[in-house]
């Protein structure tokens, strides 16, 4: 079995978790608050500020040009297209993107996940780098198949755009280059080295389900 597969397999029960998260629902049902949206999207910005930059650590330890052309186009892919799903909830939320744009404090959750993939930038091999980023646009690509499928979202649904843009085939490419990277990465890999990358998966799994939590509780720090 492919590295990559088994990693999906032994984060399954996190998966069905995140895909039963009141948060998915509340897409799913068009039922959830403009603050809990707002606060998704201020925190989202600044969790892509900081992928951007994890990026730039993953070019810094790219020898092939085509990994450095790939993580280049999703620099550019988040800039330019990543503001069509926050646009869709911040309308809903009744809050422009200039005001969810301003810098805001990273919640606890927020701050976890982002230092998580820095450390694993920082202090990892290009594998672990990718593992710990890898869930982001697996359990994104996944949520957005099951929601499309579930919901056949038309005009009337609040969510359609996300959903749609999260369903595309271009998001289930992103998701190919990726496991196909790290496949590679673990075949040349030792046992220790594998292990860090299925710790950095998992973690970055959890982080996801803790990420919805983040919003739908509006959470914040208690002082
Ligand atoms: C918390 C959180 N997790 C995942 C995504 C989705 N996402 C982020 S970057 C990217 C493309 C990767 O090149 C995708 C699909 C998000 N927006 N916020």
């Amino acid at each position: 079995m492919k590295f990559t597969d088994e990693l999906r397999q032994k984060a399954d029960p996190i998966y069905e978790a995140i895909f039963g998260h009141p948060f998915v629902r509340g897409i799913a049902g068009g039922s959830l608050s403009g603050e809990q949206l707002a606060h998704y999207v201020r925190q989202d910005f600044q969790y892509l500020t900081v992928f951007c930059q994890v990026y730039g650590l993953a070019i810094s330890k790219s020898t092939r040009r085509e990994d450095i052309e790939f993580f280049n186009e999703q620099i550019r892919f988040i800039l330019d297209s990543e503001n069509h799903p926050h646009r869709n909830f911040a309308a809903v939320s009744g809050h422009s993107m200039k005001e969810l744009e301003q810098a805001a404090t990273l919640t606890p959750t927020a701050r976890n996940y982002t230092r998580h993939m820095l450390y694993a930038a920082h202090s990892g091999t290009l594998g672990e780098l990718l593992c710990a980023l890898y869930p982001c646009p697996l359990t994104y690509w996944e949520i957005g198949l099951r929601l499309k499928e579930e919901v056949r979202p038309d005009d009337s649904h609040p969510f359609r755009e996300w959903i749609e843009f999260y369903a595309d085939p271009v998001v289930g490419d992103i998701c190919r280059e990726f496991a196909s990277r790290i496949d590679r990465l673990a075949a040349d890999a030792g046992a220790a080295e594998r292990a860090r990358m299925e710790d950095h998966y998992l973690t970055s799994c959890r982080m996801e389900y803790m990420f919805w939590s983040m919003a739908y509780d509006l959470e914040g720090w208690p002082v």
